[in-house]
């Protein structure tokens, strides 16, 4: 089978494609405006003034046209008396007389019987606007290029300019499609709790982006996912705009139709682009117009809008450059960061990936590590404080594969501490604090032997850990003496908190013990090994005589108290084992087990960093501690 137009390329080349295509195209954005439409718009020639301003000589201030040689020695103490006929009263702006060459300022004198005093004495032209003082006629006011600004506007008329030479504004329309997509207005009224159905949000994410770039773009209702109504959209929208940019229907589901739609109303250019996300993007021309099919997942969206929309924008506005500078441009990125993976990241094979990353300098390393990759995941980007592009070539990332981050915001690396450790919504509720107090928390929920590690590693500024040692029934201390080596480490001891089973509201399935966890109908929710929960509760299950093959989703792992009392709260679990705050802003019932001690651990190194320094302060906060009482579950040590 003949290939009707190429599949699965890489991102220069759709972009080759795409560029090619429409090549010259900036040549239909130029026409003329009227000066203030034209607000914004670039100037595509010089514009010269064809006025003088003023275009006369003109008084600037109020006060009385006269010959500066009259005034000649003039002071308070030896005025100069003038017989009228010899000045003139002049409001400021008003023509200068032929005979006159400057303006006395009326403070500068008094009236004495038809007589003008005269206290100060002038040099020619003293006060006068002199013809053309602003601008010449022939004057080149504004040149190629150059955007029209207010004052450009102004000056413009009184140049005596009515209409200006400009690109015009691109005019684009981006489509939302998907039966299961549903407005703001009905997303936000709840009217529709069903599962499976989606908030229209990626309009707001494109229409936020052209902003920022300068351009605006208009918004489709969203459309069920109907052929034919596809086809009307994007043929009416080909007809009134210069872009179309299609929302999902990309990839092979059975709803998918905008492929079917492109190949009928026009030119295929692609289909699939070797990155991820953003692999099923396509390209077409339709009525001559370039139409863009975004993939339906926000961050699939987000990149083919950096990587192929924005650069072609720019071709519009005729200017071209590197395809890999003009995103960075899309994304606003500040500056490129040298940094080495915190933790190894599997790539795909032949395959470009976005990583929305996060960076924390410990020592002299220069760490980053890549937020949750799920293309559907908003939180990760939103998090992120820069972009990085693993190349096609890359696989397996080890840890301290070297990455480039391209920074979307300042990050002030000497005030942002690292922590890794144990979860625990109370410290969650630290960032705040630590912020209003100029310095930066970022944290990395490994489990409390996972930053015991991760400290004895150097690679974070602190830990946080509660782990039970079972043979001492002691917390920590062994823990903290084999990971630290002989490093001199601080402890912080932040409160007691309470752990328990966290189980749905009302206990509908009456769980009182860890017995209870073994009945067939019961689905536990468990914690990743290593963490001071799971230490917790395997050690529980021993003292209890429960083997914990017996209890179902015992291998079923979350990395957080929020995630295990979430599967709860959603009915994907039954209980979890967890601290009663997890269990309280969820509305769960909680049956309390024990009390453990939640400590915070620092090499003495990192005493006086700035962060730790603001973290200490924080401890003390009167607003977090209320916060942590409020949350339930804590006691403050004595
Ligand atoms: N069998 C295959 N399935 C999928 C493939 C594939 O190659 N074979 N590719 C996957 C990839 S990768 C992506 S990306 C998505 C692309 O999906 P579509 O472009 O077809 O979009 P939908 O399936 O309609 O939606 C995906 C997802 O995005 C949500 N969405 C859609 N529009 C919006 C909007 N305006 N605002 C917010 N969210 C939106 C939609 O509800 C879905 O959740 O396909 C994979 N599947
Ligand atoms: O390539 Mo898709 O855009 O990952 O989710």
């Amino acid at each position: 089978m003949a290939v009707k137009f190429p599949e699965h390329i890489t991102l220069d080349e759709a972009w080759g494609i795409l560029s090619l295509a429409f090549e010259g195209y900036s040549e239909k954005f130029k026409t003329k405006l009227e000066i203030s439409a034209a607000l914004g718009d670039i100037l595509t020639e010089d514009i010269s003034a064809s006025r003088n301003v003023p275009h006369y000589a003109a008084s600037a201030v109020d006060g009385y046209a006269l010959r500066a040689s009259d005034t000649a020695g003039a002071t308070p103490a030896t005025p100069a008396r003038l017989p009228e006929g010899r000045w003139q009263w002049m409001n400021t702006g008003a023509a200068l007389p032929d005979w006159a060459d400057a303006v006395l300022m009326v403070e500068d004198s008094s009236q004495e019987e038809g007589e003008l005093v005269v206290y100060r004495s002038l040099t020619p032209s003293a006060n006068v606007r002199p013809l053309g003082e602003d601008v010449m006629a022939g004057q080149i006011i504004a040149r190629e290029g150059e955007p029209v600004t207010p004052a450009r506007i102004s000056l413009f008329l009184c140049a005596g300019i009515d209409e200006v030479p400009v690109k015009r504004r691109v005019r684009s329309l981006f489509i939302p499609t998907g039966d299961e997509i549903i407005s703001r207005e009905k997303w936000l009224a709840q009217e529709s709790q069903r599962s499976g159905t989606v908030a229209e949000s990626n309009s707001l994410f494109i229409a936020a982006s052209f902003k920022r770039w300068g351009f605006e773009v208009d918004v489709a209702p969203i459309l069920p996912d109907v052929p034919q109504i596809l086809r009307e959209y994007v043929e009416k929208g080909t007809a009134e705009y210069d872009l179309v940019l299609v929302g999902a229907g990309s990839a092979k589901g059975r709803r998918d139709h905008t492929i079917e739609v492109f190949e009928e109303l026009g030119e295929v250019l692609f289909r699939g682009v070797r990155m991820k996300p953003g692999r099923p993007a396509m390209a077409a021309v339709i009525a001559g117009k370039p139409v863009i099919c975004l993939p339906g997942f926000p961050m699939s969206t987000a990149v083919v809008l950096w990587s192929l929309v924005y650069p072609l924008l720019r071709q519009f506005a005729g200017e071209s450059g590197d395809l890999r500078q003009l995103v960075r441009e899309s994304l606003g990125v500040k500056d490129i960061m040298e940094t080495r993976l915190l933790v190894r990241h599997s790539s795909s094979a032949g395959i470009e990936e976005w990583l929305r990353m996060k960076v924390a300098r410990v020592g002299d390393r220069l760490y980053s590590w890549a937020l949750t990759s799920g293309a559907s995941v908003l939180w990760a980007l939103a998090e992120s404080d820069g972009i990085a592009m693993l190349p096609a070539s890359a696989l397996e990332c080890e840890r301290d594969t070297r990455v480039d981050v391209w920074m979307t915001r300042g990050v002030d690396l000497d005030r942002r501490v690292l922590f890794q450790g144990s979860d625990d919504p109370a410290i969650q509720l630290l960032v705040t604090p630590i912020r209003r107090r100029g310095a930066d928390f970022a944290s990395r929920a490994v489990g409390s032997m996972g930053g015991l590690a991760a400290l004895s590693r150097g690679e974070c500024h602190l830990a946080a850990a509660h782990l039970l040692d079972e043979d001492t029934g002691s917390y920590n201390d062994v823990f903290i003496e084999r990971f630290s080596k002989g490093q001199k480490w601080a402890r912080i001891l932040v409160f007691y908190r309470t752990q328990g089973i966290i189980v749905q509201s009302g206990n509908p399935k009456g769980i009182n013990s860890f017995h209870d966890l073994c009945a067939k109908d019961i689905v536990f929710s468990n914690r990743q090994p290593g963490a001071g929960t799971r230490v917790l509760f395997d050690h529980l299950l021993k003292e209890e005589g429960v083997a914990p093959e017996k209890i179902k989703g015992y291998a079923q792992i979350c990395t957080t108290h929020m995630e295990a009392a979430n599967r709860v709260y959603t009915g994907l679990a039954d209980a979890t084992l967890g601290i009663k705050s997890a269990a309280d802003a969820l509305g769960l019932d909680f049956i309390p087990i024990t009390e453990e001690p939640y400590e915070l651990v620092v090499p003495e190194e990192y005493l006086e960093h700035p962060g730790i320094r603001a973290l200490r302060a924080s401890l003390e906060d009167a607003e977090w501690r209320r916060k942590v009482e409020e949350m339930g579950g804590y006691r403050w040590p004595n």
